[in-house]
């Protein structure tokens, strides 16, 4: 019957079932994942856009990828927990795909495609949905925006100086000052010159890095323990640990000498943080490797002085990651910067703004043959540019003021019928409360 639906039920013809006999569905979003209400989506709102305006100030271009991306970009086989917690599928064409956990292996993908007709350095910024599939039995989210910023083609420390002024200008812009984050800054070549003397193989550096970079988040003897696992030498083992316990660059010189590059690239980050302002803001910790398995040089992580926090943000050098996707060994750094721990600081702060709604006008007409009217105010209103509320139901003038209250209306026009019969239409300005009729051709 050509009636009927795929359900089997009768097409138009038979009456909806009545309301609330159906099988309601869960109304939730999918397990550690958000919905943006109204509030939520202002403050999210305020909160990127505060990251465009930083990024616009230091001359970036916006970019952005598929949140869905070939599983192949973030294969590497150092441990990292991204690769553990990979939302990873295999699609209706049998491709192995993935929801992006970052958006670096993107950005690379990306200027290895465009090759030779980008003219370096490249400096993008992106702001994008990044996924990771969390056994829920932690509850944690599996779903967070990132804040990225990148140089591509920039060998010199400049750059890493150049990113962290970046989000140094971003914490001011927010109200978050010196005393309240911090941000440690080392170097992958720390560990690498103090494993030169033993034969440290690329792929076992990687895994070392992960395993450091559980410091202080798992007891040190858990930490030895799986060094060990990767057949680092005891001997190794120790060196390595009394050098990440370092915090003082002179000390680091002392153990590694002033010739080796680490020492020297970190020199010179202290001395442009100098010339940029922000030496208040940073402080040398060996202990600093990050997470991720790209990194080859200068790393860094943002973090609250009080301690309570996990990392607000992270970044460092990644030179490279791009040849390992094949493409030309182009030097790169940059830094991620999540959506939660940063509001969870501001609320720690007590400087979490408030953003209401806002309307410029909320217009409405008091007689049901007055719609055309109220509409051809509302449509000149908005041609010429302001913002228009307007009722598109019959409502009595007590509904309208609540509704103007809720959506933070700053005016009202209404049209009567007496009023209108001589071209005027009423104006309430719902600050002040000020109230006037007016020829409509004068309003504006
Ligand atoms: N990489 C990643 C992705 C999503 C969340 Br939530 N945290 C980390």
């Amino acid at each position: 019957n050509s009636d009927t639906n795929e359900t089997g039920r009768s097409g138009s013809r038979s009456a909806p079932p009545a309301a609330g006999t159906q099988q309601k569905i869960d109304v939730n979003p999918p397990r550690g994942t958000r919905d943006f209400p109204p509030d939520e989506m202002r403050l999210r709102t305020w909160l990127f856009n505060n990251f465009r305006e930083v990024s616009r100030m230091y001359g970036f271009e916006e970019v952005d990828f598929p949140v869905l991306e070939s599983e192949a970009l973030y294969i590497r086989k150092a441990g990292e927990e991204i690769r553990d917690q990979l939302y990873c599928f295999e699609d209706r064409g049998n491709r192995r795909v993935a929801l992006r956990p970052e958006l670096t292996p993107s950005l690379a993908r990306l200027v290895i495609q465009k090759g030779k007709s980008l003219s370096l350095p490249v400096k993008w910024f992106a702001v994008g949905q990044c996924w990771r599939y969390e056994r829920m039995t932690r509850g944690r989210r599996r779903e967070h925006y990132q804040w990225n910023m990148d140089i591509i083609g920039v060998a010199d420390i400049f750059a890493e100086a150049e990113l962290i002024s970046s989000v140094v200008t971003f914490f001011k812009q927010i109200g978050i000052t010196a005393s309240d984050v911090g941000f440690k800054i080392s170097s992958r070549k720390v560990l690498q010159e103090v494993l030169n003397c033993y034969s440290i193989s690329e792929a076992l550096f990687g895994k070392v890095c992960i395993i450091i970079d559980k410091m202080g988040k798992i007891p040190i003897e858990e930490i030895k323990k799986e060094l060990a696992l990767v057949q680092l030498p005891g001997e190794a083992i120790e060196e390595l640990l009394q050098v990440l316990s370092m915090k003082c660059l002179t000390e680091l010189e002392e153990k590694l000498g002033a010739a080796g590059e680490a020492v020297s690239d970190l020199k010179q980050l202290f001395s442009l943080a100098d010339k940029y302002g922000f030496s208040e803001w940073i402080q040398f910790d060996a202990s600093v490797v990050r997470g991720l398995a790209y990194y080859t040089g200068i790393v860094f992580e943002g973090f609250d002085r009080e301690g309570k926090l996990r990392a607000i943000c992270g970044g460092g050098r990644y030179d490279q990651l791009l040849s390992t996707f094949g493409g030309d060994d182009i030097p790169a750094c940059g830094f991620g910067f999540g959506d939660a721990v940063i509001v969870e600081l501001l609320k720690e702060k007590g400087i979490l703004p408030e953003i209401s709604p806002h309307v410029e006008n909320i217009v409405c007409s008091l007689d049901r043959d007055l719609q055309g009217v109220a509409a051809a105010i509302a449509t000149r209103l908005r041609g010429r540019g302001q913002s228009v509320d307007l009722v598109l139901e019959n409502k009595p003038l007590k509904w309208v003021f609540k509704r103007a209250k809720r959506v933070n209306a700053a005016r009202l026009v209404f049209v009567g019928a007496d009023e209108w019969q001589k071209g005027m239409v009423g104006v309430k300005n719902l600050s002040t409360g000020e109230q006037y009729e007016i020829n409509v051709d004068e309003l504006e």
